[in-house]
């Protein structure tokens, strides 16, 4: 109970009841889980029935470490995971009972817009994301399709629902499930199935979920068929933090929990642990016009501290010097030597680019969260497609890209007749291909070159059964990779060679990493299969799609965060700089897309949520920079500072940073480096005399 204030305490000696705790940024909520899931082991829980629900892998991640910290061994039991990688889970062992079999496929956004752009009969992608984040929206909100045309408001919903239906049957053909379902049916098999439901509301003993308050309907109604009437379970967020009502998720998760718990014991900390009183004091103020959904009050004893700065910029690229010249002035003067004491945070991905282009000039390390993963890279997506089409044959967009990558004489054309002859029989590719009927439809040649793939697949599905461990699994995949020349295939298809070694490098670190995984050095964060024990080459390539970033092994490295505001939740640094704290992008263009389903003032509040989780995340000191002109497509218009910065309504004693001292300082400091480096030099020269 070390480290913990009463109320903390108070929340994690509640064991057999539900339980809320209310809080807001930086008071210790998310310690509570880990000090509870320590709490319930030393009450006699065993380690396996308990799972932790956190908002992302890595936030999992870091769960399980702090829970390896405080509980030793037994912490590999538990399981620390996400809705999904739980839903994963739950479909695996008892997905039967709907029809999906253990080896069903999960398909990434990309897949997802393919298969759409078929089942509409469209070429134009932005079409078919238009029909997928509608279709998300209503699997989010638990309609199928037929639900969603019984309550379509106009034509274009009408269609899109349609157009669900028949990317649903697409799906069940494939053995394959999106994002969403690793929500909905889950939930599915638990209300259809009451021995299912029986099981694992027998088989959890409590369940703890972080950020509660980013819950959406589904992970609602999940939660509660999981833990049953007992209602054993610890639920912590803030809704000041509530930060992704654009995907579906709804604070009236937190108003349902009274209402259907009566029970229910609702803990408030007060006490913020990780922010100066000036950092909080601006996050308090921001966040103050917002509507109260529950009252409370924040201090911190922390002292003062520095002032919060406003650093007024001319355009982007002033922008991004300015964070350099800040990083590098905090390391001058001694404040904080290490650059994983820094983030930079902006509101969109595409942000990044500049600071990125700034920092390098500068030779300063980093790392960019929440952007592009490694995952998402066309050589990594080739590989996982091919790990895909050997876990389950039926996968048919992974059977299109592994047939293709790279590529062996088996052209479009043939594909193409290879899917009309699938269609006609409702057959997947994969099972397509072995018909005797097929050489009807397709020339012998080509059919030669589609058996060889096929056999070829099924000889690597066998041996991947087989091989158990991380030695085994290198020389497989290693074996592997040469069989299809796939380094030859990067050369061939880059022209700039640069590129193509940087590519077969992260198919190396891929490769690696699999490896790895069946040694069981790493831990499975999405909690699929248990940590540390060897798995086989097929079980690992079961969970691969799942994991969208490889950046467990990124934890510990020496490097400056660059982040959207949204991946740095719950996350905390001792300095941070917000960038683009302009109006128009945070708040993000509200008028521009006025209408939506959401009223202006609605997104407004999500936006000031946002800026509030922004300001929150620094310990010692926060700028918050704006520029006098944004970009707007490719024009640069006038823009003005964000209103936010006025509602953190900063005291006098506040400094607007002055560009000219600044320009002082780093002369100064260049000056110091310049005679530094001339004293290493003239001393270098004396060494090489002697
Ligand atoms: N009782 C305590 N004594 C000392 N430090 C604490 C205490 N509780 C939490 N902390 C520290 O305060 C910081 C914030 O805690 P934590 O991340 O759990 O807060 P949170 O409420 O989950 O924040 P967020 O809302 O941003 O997710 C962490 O560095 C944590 O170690
Ligand atoms: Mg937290």
């Amino acid at each position: 109970m070390s480290g913990l204030n009463p109320a903390q305490q108070e929340a994690v000696n509640y064991l057999h009841g539900p339980c809320l705790v209310l809080a807001g940024a930086g008071s210790g909520k998310t310690r509570v889980i880990t000090h509870k899931i320590g709490r319930l082991i030393q009450a006699g829980l065993e380690a396996n029935r308990i799972a932790a629900i956190t908002f992302t892998n890595k936030a999992a991640a870091e769960m399980r470490e702090r829970a390896k910290a405080l509980v030793g061994r037994p912490a590999r039991e538990i399981l620390i995971c996400t809705f999904h990688a739980l839903g994963v889970r739950m479909l695996r062992q008892d997905g039967a009972a709907l029809g999906l079999k253990p080896a069903f496929s999960i398909l990434d956004s990309d897949d997802v817009t393919s298969i759409l752009k078929d089942a509409g009969g469209t070429t134009d992608a932005a079409t078919a994301r238009q029909w997928q984040w509608a279709i998300s929206l209503w699997k989010n909100v638990g309609l199928n399709a037929a639900q969603a045309e019984a309550q379509a408001k106009d034509d274009l919903e009408r269609t899109t629902a349609r157009i669900m239906a028949r990317y649903e049957e697409r799906l069940a053909a494939y053995q394959g499930v999106d994002f969403d379902d690793l929500i909905g049916l889950p939930l599915k098999l638990l209300r259809d199935h009451p021995e299912v439901r029986e099981k694992w509301q027998q088989q959890l003993g409590h369940v703890l979920v972080d950020e509660y308050q980013d819950t959406n309907a589904t992970q609602y109604e999940l939660l509660k068929l999981l833990v049953g009437a007992r209602g054993r379970f610890t639920a912590v967020g803030d809704d000041d933090q509530s930060i992704y009502g654009w995907r579906g998720a709804t604070l009236d998760n937190l108003k349902k929990l009274p209402v259907d718990y009566p029970t229910l014991k609702v803990i408030k900390l007060e006490q913020n642990y990780r922010s100066t009183s000036a950092i909080l004091r601006a996050a308090n103020n921001v966040i103050g016009p917002n509507p109260k959904l529950f009252p409370k009050t924040l201090f911190s004893e922390l002292g003062e501290g520095e002032p919060v700065r406003i650093a007024d910029c001319d355009h982007e690229e002033h922008e991004a010097e300015r964070v350099v010249a800040r990083i590098q002035s905090i390391r001058a003067n001694g404040q904080s030597k290490d650059w994983k004491d820094f983030a930079v945070l902006y509101r969109a991905n595409h942000q990044a680019k500049v600071l990125e282009q700034a920092l390098r000039r500068a030779q300063i390390p980093y790392k960019v969260s929440g952007g592009q993963s490694f995952f998402d890279r066309a050589e990594i997506k080739d590989l996982c497609a091919w790990l895909r089409l050997i876990v389950n044959n039926d996968d048919d967009p992974a059977f299109l890209r592994a047939v293709t990558a790279p590529k062996r004489g088996i052209g479009h054309q043939t594909l193409q007749s290879l899917g009309v002859f699938a269609g006609k029989y409702k057959l997947s590719l994969f099972e397509a291909l072995f018909s005797s009927s097929l050489s009807s439809a397709i020339s012998s040649r080509s059919l030669g070159g589609l058996h060889e793939f096929g056999r070829y697949v099924n000889d690597l599905e066998h041996r991947a059964r087989h091989t158990r461990g991380a030695e085994d699994a290198r020389t497989f995949l290693t074996e592997w990779l040469k069989d299809i020349g796939y380094e030859k295939h990067l050369y061939d298809g880059e022209e700039n060679e640069k590129v193509a070694a940087a590519r077969w490098t992260n198919v190396l670190e891929f490769c690696d990493w699999m490896a790895q995984r069946c040694g069981g050095e790493i831990d499975d964060t999405a909690g699929v299969t248990t940590a540390s024990e060897r798995k086989t080459l097929l079980e690992v390539a079961q969970t691969v799609s799942l994991l969208s970033t490889i950046s467990e092994r990124e934890q510990d490295q020496n490097l400056v965060t660059l982040s959207t505001l949204h991946a740095s939740k719950g996350l905390e640094w001792p300095h941070v700089i917000l960038v683009g704290v302009t109006e128009g992008m945070l708040p993000f263009k509200l008028e521009d897309e006025a209408g939506g389903g959401e009223s202006v003032l609605q997104r407004l509040q999500e936006e000031r949520r946002l800026m509030y989780v922004g300001i929150t995340r620094a310990q010692r000191s926060l700028v918050v920079s704006w520029s006098k002109k944004r970009k707007k497509g490719r024009e640069l218009v006038a823009a003005q500072p964000s209103r936010f910065i006025a509602e953190m309504s900063l005291e006098k004693t506040s400094t607007r940073e002055d560009p000219r001292e600044k320009l002082k300082a780093l002369r100064a400091e260049f000056a110091k480096r310049s005679a530094e480096s001339e004293a290493a030099a003239a001393a270098a020269a004396a060494q090489g005399k002697g």
